[in-house]
């Protein structure tokens, strides 16, 4: 089954993959504290604004993952004090979903002590929803916020497990966990 980029968010780890059929030479690399997801030096020259973004930031005291530009606009406000939900429910609603071939929605999470979130905008829908097992949401398919069997705890397991998840085309995977002293990462190329 293809289902696109997909997040899956526990109560300890927020993780994400990108699948890709039409944009596949593609890597996540770290930039200035950021996981980032971008084309490799060997990809196609493309004009297509939804392809590389940061996927994965943090604040203080909450990550943030997902498939495109609203990561940094739902880091901003949680940093300016706005709760996860709200942060997430801003952002999405502000930016919509991506206005491509295929309306393909915007997935997000978002991990801290103190809790965590899962969140989709669709053409027919703004989701947002606290996590208290794991769970996951696709860009396609797999649309709506639904329980996932993730065994992992760490962002190693996380990344390693999503990039092996049984979906089709399958290009990178990353993932974040808070740690006693801030936050820690990991990402998977293959
Ligand atoms: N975030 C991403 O990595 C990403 N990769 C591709 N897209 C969008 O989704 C469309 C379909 O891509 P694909 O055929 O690879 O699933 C692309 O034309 C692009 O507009 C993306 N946008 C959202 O998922």
């Amino acid at each position: 089954m293809y289902v696109g980029r997909f997040v899956v968010v526990s109560p300890e780890v927020a993780a994400y993959r990108v699948s890709s059929r039409s944009f596949p030479n593609r890597h996540v690399y770290e930039r200035d504290g950021a996981l980032v997801v971008g084309p490799t030096e060997d990809a196609p020259e493309t004009d297509n604004p939804y392809i590389a973004y940061n996927c994965v930031r943090t604040t203080d005291d909450t990550a943030v993952v997902g498939n495109g530009s609203h990561v940094d606009p739902i880091t901003e406000k949680l940093a300016l004090g706005y709760p996860a939900r709200d942060a997430l429910v801003t952002a999405l609603h502000a930016l919509d979903f991506e206005k491509d071939d295929y309306d393909t929605p915007r997935v997000a999470g978002t991990v801290s002590p103190e809790g965590a979130y899962i969140a989709t905008v669709r053409r027919d829908a703004l989701h947002v929803q606290a996590v208290t097992e794991p769970t996951l949401v696709a860009t396609y398919e797999r649309d709506t916020p639904a329980g996932y069997d993730l065994d992992a705890t760490d962002p190693a397991g996380a990344a390693r497990e999503l990039y092996d998840a049984d979906f089709e085309h399958a290009v990178c995977a990353a993932a974040v966990a808070p740690v006693d002293d801030g936050f820690e990462t990991a990402y998977v190329n293959e």
